[in-house]
């Protein structure tokens, strides 16, 4: 009875704590303890505090980007309302930067941070907001020790922060393959937690020129016209996607050119299979029992020719590399349910030209139970490295004319549905944002330090990259974060 125990115990103090209350959605909770004598319940406030505060792996001290105007426009509201007052609870003090403009984020990650001082960034906003801030840590890093990003063949040094994600964009792919959830306080939950997930990161490179980094996501053809499409229409909101989802479904383009790609024959997985990797303990492991064999394998991995590279050409509808499984909300088993988050692979889709009937019982399947990839016009393999040529060579001019966001003959058929005519290219969908170029090559080489993955690149390509980022699961339901001590009210009587 709380009032007897209240007046015959009078000193109390509270643990809050996290608690899974469905699937992989965290709440916090609380826990008040009552006892009989003052020091008896400092001793336990004293105690339990230091054994919080010799959890190392949890952050102190964080510094906080807000995209104001990412998915919905919520960024800072999200943040003030749901996150800050749990990191407070939790005796995280932290220094936020409300963005002012694209790049704002990237860049002053890249320069000016006093990256010493913090146990860890944390990001409010959506994949492009994520994919700014990898970017601006991943370069400073290369920066700070002498390497050259151009190069295709130089080894990335791996970061030592993590990057943890409060989803507030409009597809939150990351966040909620990683998580499992899209929920900004599930994942302010992870991040007081300490918890960690490595990841693959790539690297995009054009004619040894540094392009971009990815980490979910490289679509050409169907996502890279959805981008291209839905990137005008920005005031629609996370809405853009459904309606140049639409648009795109409709025009039904193909494109043609020759994918090369070398599998990944020393892993345990297939794309095929029914295992899922996200945050599930279980799940996690794993991926991270899979990454031992490949590191012990490195080696091998390190000399592809080994291996042996395989060609195909064709009539392409979609063109994926899927380094994570791409869930989200639209489709919560994602691109590739079965890709792993930090194997040094990615999950090469090819969807080739079929009737529009097939392409959307396609594309309804992810939204389903049933195989997305157990149809014949569609093939999946998992790979360490790849490379696109569009049938019809890009010249520079071309490409000046796509980067200065001019539209091109092919570009006007691509507005035009009832224009029967296919465009020679689409352009590349690199978590959210679009890459003018159609040919890219992607090299794949494995570190087996750190976790840290690199896709190579040579002449016109992407790369891939350094595992690591984010706070993430795993941890069991109950974790003590907060301690609050207080007198009851109800004095002993004397
Ligand atoms: C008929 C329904 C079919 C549903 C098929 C859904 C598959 C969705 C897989 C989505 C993978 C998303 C990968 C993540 C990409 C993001 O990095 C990236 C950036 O995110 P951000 O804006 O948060 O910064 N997001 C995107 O590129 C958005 C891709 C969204 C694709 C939506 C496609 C909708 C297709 C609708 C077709 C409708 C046909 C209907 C015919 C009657
Ligand atoms: N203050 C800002 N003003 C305008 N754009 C910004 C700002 N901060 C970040 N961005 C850019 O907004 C884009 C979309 O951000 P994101 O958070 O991913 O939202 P969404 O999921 O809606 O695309 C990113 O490319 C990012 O670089
Ligand atoms: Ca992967």
């Amino acid at each position: 009875m709380p009032q007897k125990s209240t007046e015959a115990y009078p000193y109390a103090f509270t643990v809050s704590y996290v608690e899974r209350v469905w699937q992989h959605r965290w709440r916090c909770s609380d826990v008040t303890f009552h006892c009989l004598e003052g020091a008896l319940c400092q001793q336990w406030v004293q105690t339990i505090r230091e054994q919080l505060t010799a959890l190392t792996s949890r952050p102190k001290h964080l510094l906080v980007y807000i995209n104001p105007y990412g998915g919905k426009q919520q960024g800072e509201r999200i943040y003030e309302q749901k996150v800050a007052p749990l990191f407070t609870l939790a005796s995280i003090s932290t220094d936020v930067i409300v963005t002012e403009h694209a790049n704002h984020a990237r860049d002053h990650l890249r320069t000016e941070a006093e990256l010493k001082q913090y146990d860890g960034v944390v990001c409010v906003g959506g994949d492009g907001m994520f994919s700014e801030m990898v970017h601006g840590l991943v370069s400073r890093t290369q920066r700070d020790n002498g390497v050259d990003q151009n190069s295709p063949e130089e080894k990335l040094v791996p970061c030592t922060l993590r990057i943890g994600i409060i989803p507030a964009g409009s597809t939150d792919c990351i966040c909620y393959a990683t998580v499992g959830i899209n929920d900004p306080v599930t994942s302010a939950l992870h991040i007081i937690v300490g918890d960690a997930q490595p990841m693959d990161v790539c690297s995009v490179h054009h004619n040894n020129t540094f392009l971009r980094y990815s980490v979910s996501l490289l679509g050409y053809g169907f996502y890279g016209d959805v981008l291209a499409d839905s990137e005008r229409k920005r005031w629609m909101g996370p809405a853009r996607y459904d309606f140049s989802g639409f648009k795109t479904f409709l025009t039904h383009h193909y494109y043609e050119g020759t994918v090369s790609f070398l599998p990944a024959t020393d892993i345990l997985g297939t794309p095929r299979d029914k295992t899922r990797c996200r945050a599930g303990y279980v799940l996690l492991y794993k991926c991270n029992l899979s990454n031992n064999i490949h590191n012990q394998l490195c080696s091998l991995v390190l000399y592809p020719h080994v291996w042996g590279w395989r060609v195909i050409r064709g009539k392409f509808l979609a063109i994926n590399a899927a380094s994570m499984s791409c869930a989200c909300p639209r489709s919560p088993k994602g691109l590739s349910p079965a890709a792993h988050l930090a194997d040094g692979t990615t999950d090469l889709i090819l969807v080739r030209q079929c009737s529009r009937f097939n392409f959307l019982r396609h594309l309804l399947r992810h939204t389903s139970k049933y195989d997305q990839f157990d149809m014949t016009f569609v093939e999946v393999h998992r790979v360490r490295r790849f490379r696109f040529t569009p049938r019809y060579c890009q010249s520079d001019s071309e490409l000046d004319l796509r980067e200065n966001g001019k539209r091109l003959f092919s570009q006007i058929c691509r507005d035009h549905p009832a224009c029967s005519c296919s465009p020679a290219y689409s352009s590349w969908n690199c978590d959210g944002e679009i890459l003018p170029h159609a040919a890219i090559e992607v090299g794949y080489v494995t570190t087996p330090y750190n976790l840290l993955c690199k896709y190579t690149v040579h002449s016109e390509s992407i790369q891939t990259h350094s595992l690591f980022p984010h706070f993430v699961t795993l941890q069991p339901c109950y974790k003590m974060d907060k301690i609050k001590t207080h007198q009851s009210t109800h004095n002993t009587p004397s």
